[in-house]
């Protein structure tokens, strides 16, 4: 099965690490497009996929294609591949905010998939949320959710929960690499090397969600287990309380939310 990108990024270079790690794809069934040459040659260079800055050179190989373009440059990119896409060709967007009402105006007759990832698919960890176009069937589905459970954890949901998926898992990755360097500057400031304290950080984070992913208990049970009366960790967890740690990360994911419904708008 061929899989191309148009743009070669974060997001496109998360996903081909991810996808060719796992060996769902061989480099010779992983296509990129990306406009600078010199990006196409790093991504040939690191991955072995097949990159060209003009992606007629590949787009009718493939059986799927992901849109892993900005928003703002989404418009363009789609109306310069639109024509070249064979009809059957699974068309995947991880744009934030494109709905697929705008992008069935474009692939009218293609199954199109509005996927929201994040960049831990790159080290088989990803979270993704996928929505169904009009014209997916079920083995569309199937497909896609086969290839992004392959590098983390899926989950098929209605449309209407993408904006507050691109909220949460989809740019959470960005709050943690904010809490795990913040925790770092407490090693560092407690007299810890720095290397040390962002592998202490980076592994309590892991360490954590891990129990959570595996044990089923509620966070909140795992963190009783934790806190000892009268120790060290209550003393902590009463200065976030303080400092509103709690509603700031649930404003953050409103902010995020909110600014995807604002795109999908535009
Ligand atoms: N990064 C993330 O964590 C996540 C990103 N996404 C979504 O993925 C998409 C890409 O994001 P991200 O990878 O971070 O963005 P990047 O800017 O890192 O990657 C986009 C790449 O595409 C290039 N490009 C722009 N227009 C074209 C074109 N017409 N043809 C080929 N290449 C083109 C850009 O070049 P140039 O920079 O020169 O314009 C850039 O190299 C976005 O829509 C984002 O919302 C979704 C989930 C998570
Ligand atoms: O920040 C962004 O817009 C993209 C979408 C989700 C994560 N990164």
């Amino acid at each position: 099965m061929n899989i191309g990108f148009i743009g070669g990024g974060a997001m496109a270079e998360a996903m081909i690490g991810g996808i060719l790690a796992n060996k769902l794809f061989t480099p010779d069934e992983v296509y990129v497009s990306d406009h600078k040459i010199k990006r196409c040659e790093q991504l040939h260079t690191l991955y072995g996929a097949q990159a060209a800055v003009n992606a007629s050179t590949f787009l009718e190989k493939l059986d799927i294609v992901v849109l892993a373009i900005k928003p703002q440059a989404a418009q363009a990119a789609i109306e310069s591949i639109v024509k070249l896409v064979n009809a059957d060709t699974i068309v995947i967007s991880v744009i934030a905010g494109l709905t697929l009402k705008s992008l069935e105006t474009y692939f009218v007759q293609q199954p199109v998939v509005r996927v929201m990832p994040n960049t831990p698919v790159a080290v088989g960890a990803g979270m993704s949320a996928i929505a169904l176009g009009k014209n997916a069937s079920e083995q569309n589905g199937k497909t896609v959710e086969s290839i992004f459970n392959a590098v983390g954890k899926a989950v098929i949901l209605q449309e209407s929960a993408i904006d507050a998926v691109t909220g949460l898992s989809g740019s959470g990755p960005g709050y943690v690499f904010v809490m795990i360097d913040a925790l770092a500057d407490a090693g560092v400031n407690a007299g810890l090397p720095r290397q040390t304290s962002i592998m202490l950080a980076a592994q309590t984070l892991l360490g954590a969600a891990k129990m959570v992913l595996e044990t089923g208990e509620h966070p909140a049970v795992l963190r009783d287990k934790v806190t000892s009366p009268g120790g060290t960790t209550i003393a902590g967890i009463h200065v976030l309380e303080q400092k509103g740690v709690r509603a700031a990360l649930i404003d953050a994911v409103e902010a995020a939310t909110n600014k995807s419904k604002a795109m999908g708008k535009s």
